[in-house]
């Protein structure tokens, strides 16, 4: 079999372990760690692929619950996949369903064979079973497709954690019998075991036996502490194979990003920077800022003054904040192009903090400036 996805590792931090390298699809190659924009129904909100393109985006992400309800995975399949479907010819990933199960729908029941549910926008009844959840992923088409899990929510016992983590390895195997595109779609396992060492390591065990093309580490970025985030990854990624990918899932907050780094991890996604662009708060190089507050009524410059997007380039923060007051939708676009583009560019940053050896001294320098050391 030629496996589609293939994870090059060109070099590591001295200073730190994080790792530097190329992930190869079949609609490219793109340097790693990198920021993926979350695409939920098939668009990354307001902004467009010609944007996306023109600040760096490599792949991005799109949802297999959501393209399930709406407009339905036949539909996308028969207009060619996601790629053709929302013209996008870089890389896509599609997560496998489970998570969006669990936190967008009521009534569910666990079983052995699957997720019984309601949709979240009828109250019709569901059901989505490893085989499911990857037959609607071959026919969405995106170049990666993730296992069907479940994300158990945070705090979980142990004992209810031990009895998921061993569910979620019998379903990735499921999965793995069930993929009919294994030579186009690379699928990959998502490890689970909560803050729990030696369910992570259960899980991440199973998982590396079944020699997935790439991991996920799930089941953070659901309420923990960063503490205990980045306790979780630092007895994790040692387990999982240096010559694969791995993929932290929801993670998102520019410190996050750069901690998640440090720690090992090549792929990071989140619908922070859109999702709080809809709402005027932006990340800037000086911390973050609300928009809508009344401080930058007459506040002539731009959003963020070390910024060179098109955002920062040409609008300033009165003008801004006036539209997202007035419910103009061109503010959430300029906001949302400008929290995007400032992840996509963190994570060059933190590529090229790698290339000098010299992450430690970046994460320093960039917390001080964003305010992550204020007490
Ligand atoms: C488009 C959204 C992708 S990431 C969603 C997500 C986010 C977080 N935080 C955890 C998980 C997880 O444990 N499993 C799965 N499948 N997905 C998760
Ligand atoms: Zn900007």
């Amino acid at each position: 079999m030629t496996t589609p996805i293939r994870f090059e590792l060109i070099k590591t931090c001295r200073q730190t372990g994080a790792r530097l390298g190329i992930l190869h699809t079949p609609h490219g190659s793109f340097e790693t760690p990198m920021f993926m924009p979350v695409g939920t129904l098939a668009t990354v909100k307001t902004l467009s692929p010609e944007e996306l393109k023109t600040m760096g985006a490599g792949v991005i992400l799109s949802n297999t619950y959501h393209l399930w309800l709406r407009p339905g995975h036949d539909i996308v399949a028969e207009a060619g996949g996601l790629h053709a479907f929302m013209n996008w010819d870089r890389g896509i990933l599609t997560d496998s369903g489970g998570f969006q199960v669990f936190s967008l729908s009521e009534f569910r029941r666990i079983e052995e064979e699957g997720v019984y549910f309601r949709n979240h926008l009828n109250g019709d009844k569901l059901f989505l079973s490893p085989e499911k959840a990857v037959e609607i992923q071959n026919a969405l088409g995106a170049d990666i497709i993730m296992a069907f899990d479940e994300c158990p929510p945070y705090p979980a016992t142990y004992e209810y954690m031990k009895q998921s983590i061993e569910r979620t390895s019998r379903w990735a195997e499921r999965c793995l019998k069930a993929h009919r595109r294994p030579n186009e779609q690379g699928l990959f396992g998502i490890v689970q075991g909560g803050e729990y060492e030696d369910l992570r390591r259960q899980s991440a065990r199973d998982l590396v036996s079944l020699d997935f093309p790439g991991y996920a580490v799930g089941g953070l970025s659901v309420g923990e502490p960063k503490e205990v985030m980045n306790r979780v990854l630092e007895f994790t990624t040692p387990l999982l194979p240096a010559d694969k990918p791995r993929y932290l899932m929801g993670v998102g907050s520019p410190d996050s990003l750069i901690d998640g780094a440090i720690r090992g991890i090549d792929m990071f996604d989140c619908v922070l920077p859109t999702r709080i662009g809809r709402n005027g708060t932006v990340m800037t190089s000086e911390g973050r800022v609300v928009i809508k507050n009344a401080q930058y009524a007459r506040d002539f410059s731009p959003l963020d003054p070390n910024c060179d997007c098109y955002t920062c380039r040409n609008y300033t923060r009165a003008y801004i904040r006036h539209l997202i007051k007035c419910d103009e939708t061109f503010g959430i676009r300029l906001t949302s192009y400008h929290n995007v583009y400032f992840l996509i560019k963190l994570m060059e940053q933190v590529r090229q903090a790698i290339r000098e050896d010299r992450l430690a001294d970046f994460r320093e320098e960039f917390f001080e400036r964003y305010g992550f050391n204020k007490p």
